[in-house]
């Protein structure tokens, strides 16, 4: 969360001219309801099914660029399919996240002391991600439209490969 996956997504979008869509944002439409409501009146358990099935048929029937939820990929059936698709993971660090989901509004499992989720989800979950990416883009410092510049890169990059290369990721370092 705060990674910036619905807001460079969009912009990925624009920038590749392709349709954009949001996990969290189908779930809502699916529901009825924000997530957040999803979550106090049908729990965390509900809104992964919800999640998961959203995200399937989105897989299946959009073609374009899909921000997920930052807890779709904890579902092993959702990261089977993802492996036929180009990942990109946004990377932020724990001070940059904090700061860009403020008070966490919206985001339920943020509720109580932020920055103390955060950085449990961020060490639980970075394998996982990590596990999954064919991109990787260190977000820290770079604004949005940095951001969606370099995945536009990445994936030229990736679409033509270099020999021996099997990836391709940025880091404060390569900068
Ligand atoms: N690279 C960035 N630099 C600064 N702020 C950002 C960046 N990416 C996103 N934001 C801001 O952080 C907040 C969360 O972004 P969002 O796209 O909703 O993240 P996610 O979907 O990964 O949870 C928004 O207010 C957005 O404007
Ligand atoms: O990380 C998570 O478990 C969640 C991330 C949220 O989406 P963003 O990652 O877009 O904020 C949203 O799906 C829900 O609040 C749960
Ligand atoms: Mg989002």
């Amino acid at each position: 969360m705060g990674a910036g996956k619905t807001t460079v997504g969009r912009l990925l979008s624009d920038a590749l001219g392709v349709p954009f869509a949001d996990s969290d944002h189908e779930v809502e439409e699916r529901a009825g309801k924000p997530v957040s409501e999803i979550f106090v009146d049908d729990g965390e358990a509900a809104f992964r099914d919800l999640e998961r099935v959203a995200v399937a048929d989105m897989l299946a029937e959009h073609s374009g660029v899909l921000a997920l939820g930052g807890g779709a990929v904890l579902d092993a059936d959702t990261r089977a399919l993802l492996a036929e698709h180009r990942v990109v993971f946004l990377r932020v660090g724990l001070a940059d996240a904090v700061k860009r989901v403020g008070l966490g509004a919206g985001r339920p499992l943020l509720l109580g002391n932020v920055r103390a989720r955060v950085k449990q989800l961020l060490d639980e979950r970075t394998p996982v991600y990590e596990s999954l990416a064919r991109i990787t883009i260190d977000t820290d410092g770079l604004s949005p439209g940095d951001v969606a510049g370099e995945v536009v890169d990445a994936l030229r990059r990736l679409d033509t490969p270099s020999p021996g290369g099997s990836g391709y990721s940025t880091t404060e370092a390569d900068r």
